[in-house]
C-alpha cells in the first residue's frame, strides 16, 4: 500500500525558492498539475523537495539574498545530488558559468555564457511564439528584461531560440529558460521538468 502511494504524482514535492521574484507564480502551476509545491525559504528545505526551481526575479538582488540565507553550498550540493534545477529568467542567470561582463557569475552549475538584460530597452517586455526542441507546436514565451544565451558547451542542448540567440537549453538535470512559463497558461515547461524528476 505505502509503496503504491509514493508513485502517486502528488508525492513529487517541487520546491520554489521563495526569496524574490516570481514565486507564488510557479507554486500554482506545480498545483494546477496535481504536484505538491513548496516554497523554499532556508536551506534545510532542501532536503524535502526531489526538484527545485529558481525564479524570475532581479539576479543581482537574488544572489545577496541567497548568500545571506546560506544558500549557496547547500545549493552546490543538491545539485551534485543530481536534483533538477530550473531556473527561468534571473534564476538562468544564477545558474551561469559565464556572464557577460564583469559581473562574476554566482552558482556555475551549467556551461553557459549569459548576457543580462539582452534584449534592450526597447523591448523591456514582449511575447513571441518559439518553437522548442521537443514540443510539437510553438510556446507561447513572455520576455521580461530577459537575458539570452551567447553561448554554450558541449554539454549543453539547445531547445530554443529567438533571433539567433539561445533562449531555452537543458544540460542533464538543469533546464532554463530566458522567458516565463509560469506567466502563460501552457505548462509544457512544467511537464518537461517533472519528467526530468521522475527519470
Ligand atoms: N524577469 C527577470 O527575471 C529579469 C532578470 C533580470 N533582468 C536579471 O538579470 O536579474
Amino acid at each position: 500500500m505505502i509503496s503504491e502511494n509514493l508513485h502517486h504524482k502528488s508525492f513529487l514535492n517541487i520546491g520554489v525558492l521563495g526569496l524574490q521574484g516570481a514565486v507564488e507564480e510557479h507554486i500554482k502551476k506545480i498545483q494546477e498539475l496535481g504536484y505538491h509545491g513548496t516554497i523554499i525559504k532556508k536551506p534545510d528545505q532542501l532536503d524535502q523537495i526531489d526538484g527545485l526551481i529558481l525564479p524570475g526575479g532581479e539576479s543581482t538582488t537574488l544572489r545577496k539574498l541567497m548568500d545571506s540565507y546560506g544558500f549557496f553550498q547547500p545549493l552546490l550540493e543538491f545539485s551534485a545530488n543530481k536534483k533538477p534545477i530550473f531556473g527561468t529568467c534571473a534564476g538562468m542567470v544564477l545558474l551561469a558559468k559565464k556572464l557577460e561582463g564583469s559581473e562574476e557569475a554566482y552558482l556555475k552549475l551549467m556551461d553557459i555564457r549569459v548576457k543580462r538584460n539582452a534584449f534592450g530597452r526597447q523591448r523591456e517586455s514582449f511575447e513571441v511564439t518559439l518553437p522548442i526542441q521537443g514540443f510539437t507546436s510553438d510556446f507561447p514565451a513572455v520576455f521580461i528584461r530577459a537575458p539570452y544565451i551567447e553561448s554554450v558547451g558541449n554539454q549543453v542542448e539547445v531547445l530554443s531560440t529567438y533571433k539567433g540567440h539561445i533562449v531555452a537549453a537543458k544540460q542533464e538535470q538543469i533546464l532554463v529558460t530566458a522567458f516565463h512559463p509560469e506567466l502563460t497558461e501552457d505548462p509544457r515547461f512544467f511537464q518537461l521538468f517533472i519528467q526530468m524528476i521522475k527519470k
